[in-house]
């Protein structure tokens, strides 16, 4: 990548399959170092995003640069200089996590004279230096995702793509595995473009992109976005939340939606506004929450609805869940 240079840079980028678009002329630039992270719901078209910047698909419009280089005239280039940990592992079961990982520096054609003191670095980073010699098919599914992201790190990248790379794992382990992606950071000079449907993982993120419908719908640090809602959310669970929801239309001009379960509304100062809630709504109330704006509140002030609700009811839950319970 040229000195200065972005890590990736993406204009007007557009992939179409049919009649459907997947992605919708998206424009965005990373900058060498950063963690930027792509979140949106299953669906939104990040993995057909992160699979078009790594030369796995072809865009249908537009145009993306990675590591300098351009992914479709420049296709080798972009390979060498980047590494992919994908949703789906692609681990050997039978070979031992040394051999996995000799075998990848085989194929990326990594120096034979360096290739044993790089496997021993990458699998210190990720902890499994102890575990080097046992079958991959022993290990358990945080171990198989940190030797996989050892991987795709073994010919030094200088972007790191991690589709989802927590999906599947248990809270401690996604936890551990966001450890070691941080200190990669700092050890290793890398740029970290990854995708995620978790709220609290975009927290880490230095930037993150929301992707809706295949499109950037907001692009900033994550203090940024939840400053820019400006308002406190307030829950509640009512005895009718239909009237509820009429009521706050027409009692207080509140745009309330159906959120969980509950009746979610955003309001300016949330706690001096319960007391006129409670005396003006109506409908009797059962409980009350009032917080103040989270990563799914910018999501929902952009889209109307929150991450997880626009998830629900999607075909892609089961493949989701397919796909966790094959690790
Ligand atoms: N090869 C394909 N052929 C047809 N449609 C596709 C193909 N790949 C993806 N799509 C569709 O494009 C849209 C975006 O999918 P994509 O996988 O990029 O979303 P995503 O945000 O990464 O979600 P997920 O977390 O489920 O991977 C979806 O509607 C999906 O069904």
């Amino acid at each position: 990548m040229p000195d200065g240079g972005p890590a990736v840079e993406v204009d007007g980028l557009i992939k179409r399959f049919g009649d459907m678009e997947a992605v919708r002329g998206i424009g965005f630039t990373v900058r060498p170092g950063e963690i930027f992270g792509f979140l949106g719901p299953n669906g939104a078209g990040k993995s057909t995003t992160i699979n078009m910047l790594c030369t796995l698909l072809k865009p249908s419009g537009g145009r993306a640069r990675v590591a300098g280089h351009d992914v479709v005239s420049e296709r080798d280039s972009v390979r060498r200089n980047i590494g992919l940990v994908f949703q789906d592992p692609t681990l050997d079961g039978y070979l031992s996590g040394e051999q996995n990982l000799r075998f990848h520096a085989e194929l990326y054609g990594v120096p034979r004279s360096v290739t044993g003191e790089r496997i021993r670095q990458v699998l210190e980073m990720v902890g499994l230096w102890e575990r080097r010699r046992d079958l991959v098919q022993t290990y358990s599914g945080g171990m198989k995702r940190r030797l996989e992201i050892a991987r795709g790190l073994l010919h030094s990248p200088r972007v790191l793509f991690l589709d989802e790379p927590t999906v599947g794992l248990d809270p401690q382990t996604r936890a551990s595995i966001w450890d070691y992606i941080r200190q990669l950071k700092d050890a290793e000079e890398i740029t970290i473009f990854m995708t995620t449907h978790y709220m609290d993982e975009a927290e880490f993120c230095d930037r993150i992109a929301i992707m809706d419908s295949g499109r950037i719908v907001a692009l900033d640090t994550p203090e940024a976005l939840k400053a820019g809602v400006g308002k406190d959310r307030v829950r509640i669970q009512t005895a009718d939340d239909e009237a509820a929801i009429t009521a706050l239309k027409e009692r207080f001009d509140l745009d309330a939606v159906m959120s969980e379960g509950v009746v979610a509304f955003p309001v300016a100062s949330g706690e001096a506004f319960v007391p006129r809630l409670f005396a003006g709504l109506g409908v009797p109330i059962r409980s009350v929450s009032v917080s103040r704006p989270s990563l799914d509140d910018v999501f929902m002030s952009f889209t109307g609805s929150t991450i997880r609700d626009a998830e629900a009811g999607s075909s892609d839950r089961l493949r989701m869940t397919m796909r966790a319970m094959r690790r």
